[in-house]
């Protein structure tokens, strides 16, 4: 019967996965054979082509019929990590990401190998990533049909990849941010002329006001306004700007004129957002809370710069504290029965404690996107500029694009005829096969690739695009000549 196994496996490696399925078929139908009480190395053997029965229906797009017979393999062997494995693969395909993550869970606890194990735990993730993204994807399709996301690995974890050919200068996807803060400077300029929540451009006569202390804070419709409340703009944010006293007052005056002034206020909503979240009992925990948000790398911006020496992190980020005493006074529960529930306030010590404050303004530099949102009532195109507001936000799916310095997406913030709310559309640079791996260029690719380096540090990897690999092979060439 084993014979039937090898030459099954033969057949799959070769790309002959009908020719494979059929002899596998072959193979669990000769040990069944008269309904014989099975000796338990016949069951295990059952249950190994049963199993790669699964792996090749999956190969020939069979998703039911794989999670049909990974489903038989572990009922001849419930210890076979594998079954379980190639039923979460088949769970994934048919969209059912919950069930699949069970299913890798399982093939975690009988795994015996380090490399299985490897595959089961990224396994893990993309099941939970997907969890977290296909929502996202699926809520919006016409912006996402033609992309989906993968968990990759350790090193690159997630990455944006097409779902179907696209043809040269085709949209790829177009997307709208979470969460958005607009510059200091366009605020000064034009805040009058701004959706708060959606940053449209908007007509006078259709400005909704905040009924809160802020009185400046205005929106388009009285949407904005509702989902503004619910999240950036809650009553702790809104506050009075000539109110020299409150404590976010101060914070927002010390941020402005820093060249990091649009970071440190997005973070601002950031913390607003969640300490909301906490408060309204709609998460538990710091990280639940800010997964509800995003699921984006983090790490400690600290850890990036140059006077980072590998020990004195916490020193360097000492220098947060002025800041976060801010945001504490503002952000910080005062009802005395958010003040006696423990687990509430170790969340909120664990919110307010410099390293977290670091991860992320991390996951903002690691993530955003700086953005223009175009004035449609601009005159003269050669001033256009001064009627442009600009400011940084981060975006779900774009954020998920990983790097390559030989892109193959052009980024632009334009449909057709200009625009008037963030977002970005992604076009296809060349004609992109189904399967290709999305990816753009985190700095001036046109750069030496010392200077790319050097700027690709501050994102925490070393980039091994074949544009990078292939200076190594020419000068090992040169070396061996
Ligand atoms: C904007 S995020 C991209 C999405 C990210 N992979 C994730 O899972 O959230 C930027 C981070 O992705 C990783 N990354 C991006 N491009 C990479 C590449 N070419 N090689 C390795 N890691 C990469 C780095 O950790 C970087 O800080």
């Amino acid at each position: 019967m084993s014979d039937f196994k090898n030459q099954a496996n033969i057949l799959y490696t070769k790309g002959q996965f009908k020719d494979a399925k059929e002899l596998y078929i072959k193979g669990i139908e000769e040990i069944k054979i008269g309904d014989k009480e099975l000796s338990s190395a016949d069951k295990e053997l059952v249950s190994v082509l049963y199993c790669n029965l699964a792996v090749t229906n999956i190969q020939l797009k069979e998703y039911t019929q794989a999670l049909n017979d990974a489903t038989l393999s572990i009922e001849y062997n419930n210890q076979n990590a594998k079954s379980y494995q190639r039923a979460g693969d088949a769970l994934i395909h048919l969209q059912l990401y919950r069930e699949a993550k069970e299913m890798y869970l399982h093939a975690i606890r009988h795994v015996k190998d380090e490399n299985s194990l490897q595959i089961a735990n990224n396994s893990l993730q993309n099941s939970k990533m997907k969890l977290f993204y296909e929502p996202i994807l699926q809520g919006t399709p016409k912006f996402y049909e033609n992309i989906e996301i993968r968990y990759l690995d350790t090193v690159k974890e997630k990455s944006l990849f097409t779902k179907r050919d696209v043809k040269k200068g085709d949209i790829l996807f177009m997307d709208t941010p979470f969460i958005h803060r607009i510059s200091p400077d366009s605020m000064k300029r034009l805040g009058n002329l701004i959706c708060h929540f959606c940053m449209k451009f908007i007509a006078a006569e259709s400005i909704v006001y905040c009924k809160g202390p802020c009185k400046s804070t205005q929106y388009c419709s009285d949407h904005c306004r509702n989902e503004s409340e619910k999240t950036v703009h809650t009553s702790r944010s809104c506050v009075d700007p000539n109110d020299k006293q409150s404590a976010l007052v101060q914070y927002r005056n010390m941020v402005e004129n820093l060249s990091t002034g649009t970071t440190l206020l997005l973070a601002e909503s950031i913390y607003s957002m969640i300490s909301h979240k906490l408060i309204t009992r709609q998460s538990k925990n710091c990280n639940l809370a800010l997964g509800t948000i995003t699921h984006l790398k983090r790490g400690p911006l600290m850890a990036q710069q140059p006077s980072y020496n590998g020990n004195n992190l916490s020193d360097l980020q000492k220098q947060y504290q002025p800041l976060l005493e801010l945001l504490k006074k503002t952000y910080y529960p005062t009802d005395p029965k958010d003040l006696e529930n423990k687990l509430l306030m170790d969340e909120m010590n664990k919110l307010f404690s410099v390293d977290f404050y670091d991860n992320i303004l991390g996951m903002i530099n690691f993530n955003s996107t700086s953005t223009v949102v175009k004035s449609p009532t601009k005159t003269n195109s050669n001033n256009s500029s001064k009627n442009d507001s600009w400011g940084i936000g981060l975006f779900p799916i774009f954020s998920c694009m990983n790097h390559s310095c030989l892109p193959n997406v052009d980024i632009t913030n334009e449909i057709e005829d200009g625009v008037n709310s963030v977002k970005m559309v992604l076009k296809a640079k060349k004609n992109l096969l189904e399967g290709t791996e999305i990816l753009h260029s985190y700095c001036d690719e046109k750069l030496p690739k010392k200077s790319r380096q050097s700027i690709l540090s501050q994102y925490g990897f070393k980039c091994s695009c074949s544009k990078c690999s292939s200076g190594l092979i020419a000068s090992t060439r040169l070396k061996q000549c």
